[in-house]
């Protein structure tokens, strides 16, 4: 199985470049690219970490030597948010960095797994479908927008809020990555129970977690550390459910008919071949169906947005 990094010499990049070096299963190969001089350098320091895990890395501006062969492909390439900006500021640097990979995505490892980071991630995913629709690559069951950070900070948070064990919280999420797009299900958390005031606070929060790394950071980026975790379990998750493993499933934003947008994060059971079965949601408290419904003009003009940005 071969793993390709793009953006790997970013801070989420490296991060995520880190855990797969160490986790993903033995015998596996891992390839890094970024424009950045350092790639190489960076795939260097990691391949003296004792793991069966083989490693190389490409600077420059063609990434074709690292997609050669990948079996899955992770994009973290493009510009993070500063204070102030929303992540719909990204997409004027960040669509033509997508357009481009995706277009040698298509080029090189039309048959691989693509997972997209880079934001907005809403709008990042649609275009590389066009890409590869333009190409005549597409296959919807192996395009993902990674949305497992959303899972991650509401797991998170509902263990500090209500003092119970990580191990027993499990919050699907789904719409979209951004502001009112992401939609913790806080309805379905297992043995717990929410007072309407915390169900308003917490989804908030959750939805503007993003924002709370991005001020913390005051000027130097945006989640990395937890993207890259985040990263590492989706791409991880993937790997095994290609190599056969069943039962896998994860939170992700897909092309997966969903009745509300083309394109809409929820969970997903994964197989051989990417998206075995996009799986129902469950029932939605009244909070969270209108939570649903008021995101969606929204999140179909983040796709419209991605969609004409390849059409011209
Ligand atoms: N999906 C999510 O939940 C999530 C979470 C956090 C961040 N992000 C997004 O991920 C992206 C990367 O964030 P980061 O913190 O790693 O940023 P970063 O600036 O630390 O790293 C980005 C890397 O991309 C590289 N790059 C730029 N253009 C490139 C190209 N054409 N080809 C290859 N590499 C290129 C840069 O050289 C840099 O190393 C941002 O768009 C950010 O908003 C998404
Ligand atoms: O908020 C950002 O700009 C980065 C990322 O999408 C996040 O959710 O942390």
């Amino acid at each position: 199985m071969k793993v390709a990094v793009l953006g790997a010499a970013g801070g989420i990049g490296q991060a995520l470049a880190l855990l797969l070096k160490t986790q993903l299963p033995a015998g596996s190969e891992l390839s890094l690219y970024d424009i950045a001089p350092v790639t190489p350098g960076v795939a260097v320091d990691l391949s003296h970490i004792p793991t069966d895990v083989t490693i190389t890395g490409f600077s420059g501006i063609d990434p074709t030597a690292a997609l050669v062969g990948a079996d899955v492909v992770l994009i973290s390439a493009g510009v993070a948010r500063k204070p102030g900006m929303d992540r719909s500021d990204l997409f004027n640097i960040n669509a033509g960095i997508i357009k481009n990979l995706a277009s040698k995505c298509a080029e090189v490892c039309p048959t691989a797994c693509i997972g997209i980071i880079t934001n907005p991630v809403n709008t990042t995913v649609p275009i590389a479908a066009e890409v590869l629709k333009q190409a005549g690559v597409y296959d919807k069951r192996k395009l993902f927008g990674i949305t497992t950070l959303d899972v991650i900070r509401s797991e998170t948070f509902v263990s500090a809020l209500k003092g119970i064990s990580l191990a027993d919280v499990a919050v699907p999420v789904i719409g979209g990555h951004s502001g009112a797009t992401i939609l913790p299900l806080l309805s379905q958390v297992k043995g717990v129970e929410f007072t309407a005031e915390e169900i308003a606070t917490l989804t908030t929060r959750i939805q503007n977690a993003g924002t709370e790394v991005v001020e913390a950071k005051a000027g130097g980026g945006s989640a990395t550390l937890s993207m890259g975790h985040a990263a590492a379990r989706f791409g991880l998750s993937l790997v095994r459910a290609l190599q056969g493993e069943k039962g896998i499933v994860e939170c992700t934003y897909v092309d997966g008919g969903s009745e509300h947008a083309t394109f809409f994060a929820q969970p997903v059971l994964l197989g051989k071949n990417g998206v075995e079965e996009v799986l129902a949601y469950g029932d939605l408290s009244d909070f969270e169906t209108n939570a649903r419904d008021a995101m969606l003009e929204e999140l179909k003009a983040n796709i419209t947005l991605g969609e004409e940005f390849v059409a011209g």
